[in-house]
């Protein structure tokens, strides 16, 4: 098998005095979707917001997480932004008060060609509303967008935090379907609650519980097993569809 595209060993974090992550390691291969999964709270959106150095001000990260030929837990954000790990935050970031085509722009990284081909192949509703302002944007054309930002450039990695929250169904599918779209060019760390979207999209599956890693391995096989969906997750997994 080909060499990871991540490899987290033994990450730590302390925030506020709670010890949330105990010691997590897992790899991410180098093509496909890999979920991340667990109960509320367990840490997905902290393991996410430390591989890009976003912890919040005062928390403690300890371990490592190969990304190339760097430890992402050693290097500022916006080297890792230019070595090609892209970012979706849970809560989109979308700068309200600016129009589509500039909340593009701003994604532009110096040196780069932006790959606005891409983008607007992917979401032409993006194309369609490009003077309009983000905040009037619909919550999956928010998402649309946030997603379109980090495809402007050609990633190696993208880390995408919980894209379907809060949407309407027939958003989530199509959000869903853009995301498989990009899994094919690119690989996916995927945050993500609803488990159609996790069985229509991921190849492999990492388990948070109790601030460790409670289980590794394919998708299919832990949303197949309904008693262990269950006793992972909390939730039942069948009458999943995407
Ligand atoms: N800045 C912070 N200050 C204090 N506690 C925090 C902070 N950030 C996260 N936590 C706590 O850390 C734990 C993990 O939070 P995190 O958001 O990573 O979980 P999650 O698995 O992504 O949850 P969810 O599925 O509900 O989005 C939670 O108990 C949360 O309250």
């Amino acid at each position: 098998m080909s060499d990871p595209i991540l490899s987290v060993t033994d990450l730590s974090v302390r925030i506020a005095g709670l010890h949330i992550l105990q010691g997590v390691s897992f790899t991410v291969a180098p093509t496909g979707v890999t979920a991340l999964l667990g109960r509320n709270g367990v840490g997905k959106t902290t393991t996410l917001r430390a591989l890009v150095g976003l912890t919040p001000r005062g928390g403690e990260v300890s371990g490592s997480a190969r990304f190339g030929d760097r430890d992402a837990l050693h290097t500022p954000t916006h080297r890792l932004v230019r070595a090609g790990l892209g970012y979706v935050p849970e809560d989109r970031c979308v700068f309200a008060g600016l129009t589509v085509a500039e909340n593009l722009r701003l994604a532009e990284r110096p040196g780069a060609a932006p790959a606005y081909d891409r983008v607007y192949a992917l979401f032409p509703e993006l194309d369609k509303r490009s003077r309009q302002r983000a905040g009037t944007l619909s919550g999956g054309q928010q998402q649309m967008l946030a997603i379109g930002r980090v495809l402007l450039a050609d990633n190696t990695l993208l880390l995408v935090d919980e894209p379907t929250k809060g949407l309407a169904p027939k958003v989530v599918t199509e959000v869903a379907e853009a995301l498989a779209a990009v899994a094919e060019e690119v690989p996916v760390l995927l945050v993500e609650q609803n488990l159609a979207v996790v069985r229509r999209l991921a190849r492999d599956a990492v388990v948070l519980a109790a601030g460790r890693v409670a289980w590794t391995g394919a998708a299919d096989k832990l949303l197949g097993e309904p008693e262990l969906t269950k006793a992972l997750l909390g939730v039942g997994s069948q009458g999943v569809h995407a």
